[in-house]
């Protein structure tokens, strides 16, 4: 893939933009143990972010029903076209992916293959919009079944991560409330073209059907998680009253820990989802006189 790359980018004389997180994956055996991840067959549409110049689009696109390549960079759409003419199983957008309607380009692919089941999402993630790109996936959720991503190591680290850690925060409570995410492997800059700067690794989530815990309110549910991260040093009853968002008095947000069972004097660190959903489910009750 390194020789191909090369040529590609020779003929349609690609100038890389590294604002836009472009570093193109040449290792042959890492692209294929990322799609061998995604277990992808012909029911499942796919739905790639940043083909660049369709190293992995390629072997996406010869297992996939059907396969949406979305691309930010026009100067990547004539290679791309080339490499995808002979899939015509394949579609091309070029477009910002935070700013495409998922539940649209779905229901499109749908149209055109009724067969399809499942929706799967893999890509090499553009590393400056990590976090923006699996959120928008995650809260869109349009019948989403995996994802399989590469991303910075330290992301990865804190997706993954479990109550009590130190990698454990905001963000490994949000994807958690809406999949199992699992990290699977790591990957070199070596088999990059350029070189990142930070080391990769993969990790796959499977998506939820239905989130991991029940809630009254999901906003009051992240401005409690936001609200008990946010302080780290203080103790969660101290996060927790020092926040202006749960018009509760601090004698009755310590009741509702005591009632829970749940230490005042904890770090919000040390709180698993089911124990956040249980203190924002109350803060989202109204005060009983
Ligand atoms: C890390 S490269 C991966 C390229 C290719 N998939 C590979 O593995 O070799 C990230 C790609 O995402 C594209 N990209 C960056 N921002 C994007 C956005 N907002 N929407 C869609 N694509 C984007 C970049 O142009 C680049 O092609």
């Amino acid at each position: 893939m390194r020789q191909i790359t090369k040529e590609l980018i020779q003929k349609y004389d690609i100038r890389l933009t590294k604002s836009l997180g472009q570093n193109f994956l040449v290792d042959d055996n890492i692209i294929d143990k990322i799609v061998n991840m995604a277990d992808i067959d012909k029911n499942d549409i796919v739905i790639e972010v940043g083909p660049g110049i369709g190293n992995m689009t390629r072997r996406l696109a010869a297992k996939a029903g059907r396969l949406i390549a979305v691309e930010i960079d026009k100067h990547l759409i004539p290679p791309l076209e080339e490499v995808l003419k002979e899939f015509p199983n394949s579609s091309l957008i070029n477009k910002d992916i935070l700013k495409t309607s998922l539940e649209e380009v779905i229901r499109e692919e749908k149209e055109k293959a009724p067969e399809t089941e499942h929706v799967k999402i893999v890509a090499n993630l553009p590393y400056y919009i990590t976090t923006p790109i699996i959120m928008k996936f995650l809260e869109e959720n349009p019948g989403i079944d995996t994802m399989v991503f590469m991303i910075q190591k330290e992301v990865a680290e804190r997706i993954v991560a479990s109550p009590g850690g130190k990698d454990y925060g905001a963000l490994s409570v949000a994807v958690q409330y809406y999949s199992k995410p699992e990290r699977l492997f790591d990957v070199s800059p070596h088999c990059f073209v350029p070189k990142p700067e930070v080391d990769s690794t993969v990790i796959r989530m499977k998506v939820f059907k239905e989130p991991a815990v029940k809630l009254i309110n999901k906003d009051m549910f992240f401005t409690t998680v936001k609200a008990s991260f946010g302080q780290r040093r203080k103790t969660l009853l101290n996060a927790l009253s020092n926040s202006n968002k749960f018009a509760k008095s601090k004698e009755e947000i310590r009741q509702i820990l005591i009632d829970l069972g749940i230490d005042e004097n904890a770090r919000g660190e040390t709180l698993t989802i089911n124990q956040f959903a249980q203190i924002s489910n109350r803060f989202a009750q109204p005060t009983q006189n």
